[in-house]
């Protein structure tokens, strides 16, 4: 595998001398192919930045290297790699990131400068070339720092030469695979803005199809889109990707994951062999290499992370704060207050139902909504849009929204359970200090979880500030006094619901909630199904105790007693310390359904059974517990989804 892995430089001085060594090994070398090695080892290879590639016009090409030249990156054959955009713009000066002097095709250019955007951030800087040059590639650069642009830049400028050769054609010549509706979306629209004369359409479930295919119809250049609508169009026949040229996983290291990988594969199996594809995510977990060499040709690697390095975006201030389970939700308020200052605020929870409660619960003293899976798609459209309007400033999500989505001023990120994998942490955290800006995030954990912080510090290479302890109990801290830490389900606190409030990361059995089946009586147990695809997973080093194993069991007991409670915002939290052992009403299905006992119970969901399969069994999952379920986007299924 061609490994190309750039090395951002401790100091000014170092960086001299490599720019200098590179220099002479480019000198050395950039008479010869498109990469060169050069090195002994097999894996050491430079890009030779002098080679115009094929595309563009020879002025523009002159222009375009001669401006160029070694950028002061160090290959090396396996590791770190980052540098900063400072480092870069000092070093280089910026004239070698103007837009406008790339030969870039001027629409994409004026675009571009319409929307403020007239320099390259490093990640597109780095792969324009290479890319331009037609080669496969993994890209890995930090969170929000344009990953979007760097594939797009050089695809959008290739259709728009094609077209002006061949005509516009009917089918796509390019292909992108999201992992969520939202970020599909966003990306289409990256792309639709930095091109408008393309033709661009974003495919995605819970809106009608049949609009879709007559788009499809008049003919598109790029199409965007979930896994699961796309294999549905393809389906149908609404689809053809025999022209597709370009390929991105976008949050590739997902895109691969178990479950996902399968809708992946379906999909490629339909494009033409002969096609350039390009991986990029802000993680890039070591089994994802392997199995990249399955989709990719002679792949260059652009990492801009690195291994020891921290990988979160610099600007971002990291805080962690410890709390019992169920004096967790009383501290939001106070830490949101504090460390919010009035800006945007996105709350990670592990489950919809958390997402639904804490939302409704915030909504007395915030400006708040949720975001998740099991709302419909116009709610979560409206949602994500009067959240980027300002409409509100507090998000309460599950994991659909840490990949990707890119809103401007998110100032604090608080994690309100902890993320199952450290890749999930690094997203997650990377909704905020986005393109350069600072941010905050806070991991709130418990007790038993340390441990699992200190691995988040080590596999992330950061650092948390330690906050002083809220302290709750006896109702003096804020808003959610009457749920979580005040609540007393029903008095019964050494056994059932008592202790549970908001929390559910930790230790259900503790917390006495049924998890293996109907047999605890009403209210109690229900493992399996439901909570298997929302989970997903969650069985991670990360959770608390008792994880990783076996969960699931009867899949379909669904006990009468706690149902869906709160998880649509109109269950009403008064209901929860009231004692009422029974029946809280599933709002949206009408049903008395599961009760606490899925909290927590999802293992590793397998999307087919729509049960929590034992164990994740996929070396793929590398050390961590993932999402187990594939089909967030999935509509030929049972539209379940993972968060
Ligand atoms: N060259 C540029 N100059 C100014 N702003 C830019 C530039 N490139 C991208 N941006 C902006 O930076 C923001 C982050 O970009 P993007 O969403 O592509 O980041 P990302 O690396 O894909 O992040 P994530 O890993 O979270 O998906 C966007 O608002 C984008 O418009």
């Amino acid at each position: 595998m061609m490994n190309t892995v750039f090395k951002r430089t401790t100091s000014l001085a170092s960086r001299r001398i490599l720019a200098a060594s590179a220099q002479t090994l480019l000198h050395h070398f950039h008479s010869t192919a498109t990469i060169a090695t050069a090195a002994r080892d097999a894996e050491t290879f430079f890009i030779n930045r002098f080679k115009p590639f094929p595309g563009f016009p020879a002025s523009a090409a002159k222009g375009f290297h001669a401006k160029s030249g070694p950028l002061y990156f160090r290959a090396s054959t396996g590791v770190q790699a980052e540098y900063a955009v400072e480092d870069y713009v000092d070093e280089k000066g910026s004239e070698a990131l103007e837009i406008s002097n790339l030969g870039i095709a001027p629409e994409i250019v004026s675009a571009l400068k319409n929307r403020g955007i007239t320099k390259l951030f490093p990640i597109q800087r780095a792969v324009l070339e290479p890319a331009m040059q037609g080669r496969d590639m993994i890209g890995r650069a930090k969170t929000g720092t344009g990953k979007t642009l760097a594939f797009g830049i050089p695809i959008m400028d290739k259709i728009i030469r094609y077209n002006a050769k061949h005509g516009r054609g009917r089918n796509p010549l390019c292909l992108v695979l999201a992992p969520t509706r939202e970020l599909a979306k966003q990306v289409e629209k990256e792309f639709h803005e930095s091109a408008p004369n393309l033709d661009t359409i974003c495919v995605y479930g819970g809106t009608p199809i049949s609009r879709q295919m007559r788009q499809l119809d008049y003919g598109v250049d790029v199409a965007v889109g979930t896994p699961g609508r796309i294999i549905d169009l393809l389906k149908r026949g609404a689809l053809n990707l025999s022209e597709v040229q370009f390929l991105v996983l976008d949050e590739a290291d997902q895109m691969l994951q178990v479950g996902f990988a399968e809708d992946v594969e379906t999909i490629l199996e339909r494009l033409p062999a002969n096609r350039q594809s390009m991986m990029f995510s802000a993680t890039m977990p070591n089994w994802i290499r392997s199995l990249t060499q399955k989709h990719l040709k002679n792949p260059l690697t652009i990492d801009l992370v690195g291994e020891n390095d921290q990988k979160l975006a610099e600007g971002i201030s990291l805080y962690s704060i410890a709390a019992d389970m169920r004096g967790k939700a009383a501290i939001l308020g106070p830490l949101i207050t504090e460390h919010a200052k009035g800006g945007k605020c996105i709350v990670f929870t592990q489950t919809k139902r958390d997402a639904d409660r804490l939302a409704y619960a915030m909504a007395r003293n915030f400006k708040c909504e949720a975001l998740h899976g099991d709302i419909s798609q116009s709610q979560r459209e409206r949602t994500l849009s009067g959240f980027r309007d300002g409409h509100f400033n507090i998000l309460v999500a599950t994991d659909v929204a840490a990949r990707g989505l890119d809103i401007p001023s998110v100032d604090l990120v608080i994690h309100y359970e902890l993320p199952n994998t450290s890749e999930t942490f690094v997203h997650r955290t990377g909704r905020t200090g986005r393109a350069g800006r600072k941010g905050s995030a806070i991991l709130i954990y418990t007790q038993d979880q340390n441990r699992a912080v200190k691995v988040i510090e080590r596999e992330v290479g950061c650092r948390f500030s330690e906050l002083p302890r809220i302290e709750v109990d006896g109702g003096s801290t804020g808003m959610f006094n009457d749920i979580g830490a005040g609540v007393r389900f029903g008095g019964a606190r050494d056994r059932g619901y008592g202790d549970m409030g908001f929390g559910r990361s930790g230790r259900q059995a503790e917390y006495g909630f049924g998890r293996s089946g109907g047999n605890r009586g009403p209210g109690f147990g229900r493992s399996g199904s439901q909570f298997s695809d929302e989970m997903g997973g969650y069985g991670g080093r990360f959770g608390s105790n008792n994880r990783s194993g076996n969960f699931g069991g009867s899949a379909s007991s669904r006990s009468s007693g706690f149902g869906n409670f709160g998880s649509r915002r109109t269950s009403g939290f008064g209901d929860f310390g009231s004692g009422n052992p029974g029946g809280f009403k599933d709002n949206r299905s009408g049903q008395t359904a599961g009760g606490f006992g899925g909290f927590g119970s999802g293992g590793f969901g397998d999307k087919h059974s729509g049960q929590s399969s034992a164990s994740n069994g996929d070396s793929r999952s590398s050390r961590f517990s993932r999402f187990g379920v594939s089909d967030v986007d999935n509509d030929q299924s049972t539209g379940r989804t993972p968060f």
